[in-house]
């Protein structure tokens, strides 16, 4: 257990050597004159609201949705109720930690991508969450109020997501419940991050740069800033906005939509003073896609378990090399 981030480094006064990222990988400038697109819900008609979401996501392949219908205090506690699951004593996680990637729950930290594999400053808990009465059993008993908020927030994140993938169906101009229903109505996992202080953050990195495997991943980030987008070969940073989630498209949905809304690389540096949490909801798809429109497809077809197993064993951020059993060669 002393191996968690959470438990003893962000302690230390200095970065251990096998956190240290290769000098060209390390946080640098930042755009900070910018920001990506900001989604009201309610902020026009469905039209509007649907046509903004495409827009944001042609340009940035990010948004933040904002007035969403989900309570404000249930964000809020969900996110703050995550962030005490890691800074609980070692021996109130133990039972969770594992390295089979197949354990489920599990906490994890460190494990490094890339030739070079620093280990990434974050510790992070992977559970199944929705639907809610096939996993509670699961859901940690403490800290005390885990179980009952994570019971509560799951089924609206769902709820989100489902929301947001038939605006986005309506915007490709396909039946609204493309992409609901069996598509992305498998269970959904919740991946809590957590990024414990860091001495110093322009060594290290909290998640280095990729691409989620995803359809789409809505994320909550609180209130620390952390996540980055690249955007125009410049690292863009997205502000916490109150009660906003971020949504992103993943590399299924771009091959969905044969390359119309792409993954964009993203990443998350750490901070010298505040701890951060974050909570990702990857939506997956358990059945076959097909992109529906009148361009030479760029990608076959394939199942998505076929489709992550390959994901899982490419150990690159490069997502043209990570996509390139996919592509159909012209
Ligand atoms: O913590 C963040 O802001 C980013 C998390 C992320 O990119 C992921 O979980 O895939
Ligand atoms: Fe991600």
């Amino acid at each position: 257990m002393e191996k968690l981030v959470s438990d003893g480094l962000s302690r230390g006064s200095v970065v251990p050597e096998t956190y240290i990222f290769p000098g060209e990988q390390r946080p640098n400038t930042v755009r900070t004159c910018e920001s990506i697109p900001v989604v009201d819900l309610q902020g026009g008609s469905e039209d509007e609201v649907v046509r903004e979401i495409l827009k944001a996501g042609k340009e940035y392949g990010f948004f933040q949705v904002i007035n969403h219908g989900i309570p404000e205090d249930l964000v809020n506690d969900m996110i703050s109720v995550a962030q005490e699951f890691f800074e609980m004593p070692a021996e109130n996680k133990a039972c969770y930690y594992s390295e089979d990637p197949r354990k489920e729950p599990r906490l994890f930290t460190g494990q490094g991508y890339g030739k070079e594999l620093s280990l990434y400053w974050r510790d992070c808990f992977i559970i199944s969450a929705y639907p809610v009465a096939k996993f509670e059993h699961l859901f940690p008993e403490k800290p005390d109020n885990l179980k009952e908020i994570m019971s509560k927030f799951a089924p609206e994140a769902k709820g989100l997501a489902a929301r947001l993938l038939r605006l986005i169906s309506i915007g490709l101009g396909l039946e609204e419940d493309y992409l609901t229903g069996n598509r992305s109505g498998g269970p959904v996992k919740m991946v809590f991050n957590y990024y414990p202080r860091c001495p110093d953050p322009s060594l290290t990195l909290g998640l280095p740069k990729h691409c989620d495997p995803n359809l789409i991943t809505l994320l909550l980030q609180g209130k620390v800033s952390g996540l980055q987008v690249l955007h125009d070969d410049r690292w863009v940073s997205v502000d916490p906005l109150p009660n906003a989630f971020v949504v992103n498209f993943g590399l299924l949905f771009e091959v969905v939509t044969n390359g119309l809304l792409k993954a964009v690389e993203h990443r998350a540096v750490t901070n010298h003073s505040l701890a951060r949490t974050s909570i990702a909801l990857p939506i997956r798809s358990a059945d076959a896609l097909l992109s529906k429109d009148n361009n030479p497809p760029l990608y076959g077809s394939f199942l998505f378990p076929e489709f992550f197993k390959i994901f899982a064993t490419k150990k690159t951020d490069d997502k043209e090399i990570m996509m390139e059993d996919f592509r159909i060669k012209g």
